[in-house]
Formats: structure tokens, sequence, C-alpha cells
């Protein structure tokens, strides 16, 4: 993605100097994982979040490198709100199991729900029981689902159908790529089916994430610090796109989410809840000051990794090495990607 890298780019002996790999459990399964792996680099300016999933490749990873080194050698742009409202989040869960994920959302529950659906191996039957659970739980919550691309058109037409009786703010990413998106937006529109499309992995896994906007294939679109190449090209995207935007977490540990509240921060408008209230999935994190949400909001204060429990969840050495060699190799990518003037900096 052509986005500028932070300028200058730390060398990368400082980068690795900082650098920390954590391995934390999950309380419950998550995009098909019980753990979490993460660098968290101690920067001169923020404590910073490398984590990109253990299956992408370096081109991709090196987009969440840029957002790291933005965010901890170069900071945050400065906030136009101090509080961040965010939603909660329900994996593809059992119906018994959905209470005790958003009890650890806090006392009078979260406003707004986002809930996983067309999950691999499970049927629509599943998608309706999870939101009626949901809705029984939280009656005056605003509901959206996530489905990750899993549907077809059909597919999706007969799903939509059968979830918009649930009232839902927007289905996220319901079909994959950019024109299947924009096709079934203009059926649905065509259809009188009042579900909003917002479009996830069609901006942060495209070449070109303006696209969706430009094919008019989604009415919001869900940005995230890490895969987008940090708080200022996100910034930079969903200026370009006259859409509203969503801030959405990349699975992030405490210290990735506050950057994640940077860019929710920074935005000149946010209309919706943010799905940055993941933290509260995770069983372990990597300070104490857990960055989860109190009365549905985030709020913007500091949030430094603690030393002792770096060292009680760092990951096994083998692990240790190889995120460094993946950082080194991000990186590469990084200077070789930048301008002459950039470069300067950077390691010959
Ligand atoms: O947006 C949210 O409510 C939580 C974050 C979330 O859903 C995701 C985090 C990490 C990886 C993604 O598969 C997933 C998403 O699709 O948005
Ligand atoms: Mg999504």
């Amino acid at each position: 993605m052509p986005v500028p890298n932070p300028s200058p780019l730390p060398p990368l002996e400082e980068v690795l100097a900082a650098l920390h790999v954590v391995r934390l459990p999950l309380t419950v399964r998550f995009r098909g994982v019980t753990e979490r792996e993460a660098v968290i680099l101690a920067g001169p300016r923020e404590h910073a979040e490398f984590s990109p999933f253990l299956e992408y490749g370096d081109a991709e990873a090196a987009a969440w490198l840029r957002c790291a080194l933005e965010a901890g050698w170069h900071g945050f742009p400065d906030p136009l709100r101090t509080e961040i409202p965010v939603n909660a989040t329900v994996p593809a869960v059992a119906p018994d199991a959905v209470e005790s994920v958003l009890a650890r959302y806090g006392p009078g529950g979260p406003h707004t729900v986002k809930v996983k659906v067309a999950e691999r191996g499970q049927t629509l039957h599943d998608d309706v029981a999870r939101l009626a659970e949901v809705r029984r739980l939280a009656p005056s919550a605003a509901l959206r689902v996530d489905a990750n691309g899993g549907w077809g058109h059909d597919e999706a037409l007969t799903a939509l159908e059968a979830l918009a009786g649930f009232g839902l703010q927007y289905a996220e990413q319901p079909v994959p790529g950019v024109v299947p998106l924009a096709e079934l937006r203009a059926e649905l529109v065509r259809r009188g089916l009042p579900v909003p499309i917002a479009a996830d992995e069609a901006v942060r896994k495209e070449a070109d994430p303006l696209a969706v906007a430009r094919l008019g294939a989604a009415d919001v679109i869900v940005i995230k610090a890490q895969p987008l190449g940090g708080v200022r090209a996100a910034l930079d995207i969903v200026a370009a796109a006259g859409l509203p935007a969503v801030v959405s977490s990349a699975l992030d540990t405490s210290v990735g989410t506050r950057v994640g509240a940077a860019l929710a921060a920074a935005l000149p408008a946010l209309p919706y809840a943010c799905g940055l209230g993941t933290v509260a999935l995770f069983g372990e994190d990597v300070t104490a000051d857990r960055y989860v949400p109190r009365n549905g909001s985030l709020d913007l204060r500091r949030i430094a990794a603690d030393p002792e429990l770096l060292q009680r969840h760092r990951a096994p050495a083998e692990r240790r090495a190889w995120w460094a060699e993946r950082v080194r190799r991000c990186h590469e990518r990084l200077v070789n990607a930048a301008s002459p003037a950039v470069q300067a900096d950077a390691p010959k």
C-alpha cells in the first residue's frame, strides 16, 4: 500500500534493542486461535505493538511494523476527543457462552455488540441462535454482525434477510472482495432490505483501500491501525474515502489497542462505537492497567507495558528468534520502500 514510512525510520539495531516478544492466552477462541503472540517495542515516545497474524507474509506484515515504528518513535497525532465509545465483540460461540463474553464488558453491559457470523463449520441457524441470545441479554444494544467474507452472494442475501429482524446497525464484510460487496449492497437496496454494509477486509487487504469508496461498495469503512500502516496512514484513507469510519482492533494487547484509540481520537467524526474492546477477550496482558472499556468507553490514558509482565509472558526462545527475524525482514522492506531522504537515517 503506498503510504509513507514514519520519517525518519529508526535503525534496525535500535528497534531490536527495544523488542520484547510475548505469548498471551485468550479466554475464548477467536479467529481460530486461543493464544496471541505479539512484539512489544519500548519506543522512545510510546510503547508500541507489532503483531501481524502468524500466517501473514512479509509484504502485509511490513505495514504492521510501519504502524509500530510510527507509534513508538513518533507518537500519536493530537486527539480531538478523550473518550472512545467501544462495542463488545462476541466470537462465534454457542449461545450458552454469550453471557460470559458480555459479562467481560462490565456492569450495565455494552451499548453496541458485534457478533461474529458465517463461521466455517457452522450454519445460519447457529448465527440466529447467537444473535437471539445477545438480543435477550442486551435488549437495547445496537447489534452488528461480521461475516469476515464467509458468505457467497446468495447466501448473504438469505442470511441478511433472516438477520434483518434484529435491526442490524450494519453487516461487516458479508462477502469477500470489493466488487462482490458492491453487487451485494446494490441488491440489498433493490430489495429494500435495510442492512447497511461495512467494508473491513475489502479495505485492509486490498491493494487499493479506496476502491470500496470509489465503487460504492459500503456505507461504512472499518479501519485498523496496524494493517493500514499506522494512525496517520489510516487517517489519510478515511479522508480520501469520504465515508464514516469505525476503528477496530487487530486483536491487539492493551498496547496495540491504545494505538487504535489514538486513531479513533484523531478522526474528524466518530459516529459509531469502535471495535476496540477485544482486550476483554485476553486472559493475560502486558500491563496490569488493562485497556478495557469503562461504562462503554475507553479513555485516552497512557498505556505502558509492565516489565514484570513482559518477562512473565515472554515467548519461548525459538519464537523470540522467529519474531526478531520477521522484524528484520519487514524493516528491510520499509527501508527499501523509503525515499532517499528517509533512508539517510537507516542503516546502509
Ligand atoms: O471489531 C471488533 O469488534 C473486534 C475486532 C475484530 O473483530 C477483529 C480483530 C482481528 C481480526 C479480525 O478478524 C476481526 C475483524 O474481522 O474485524
Ligand atoms: Mg471484520
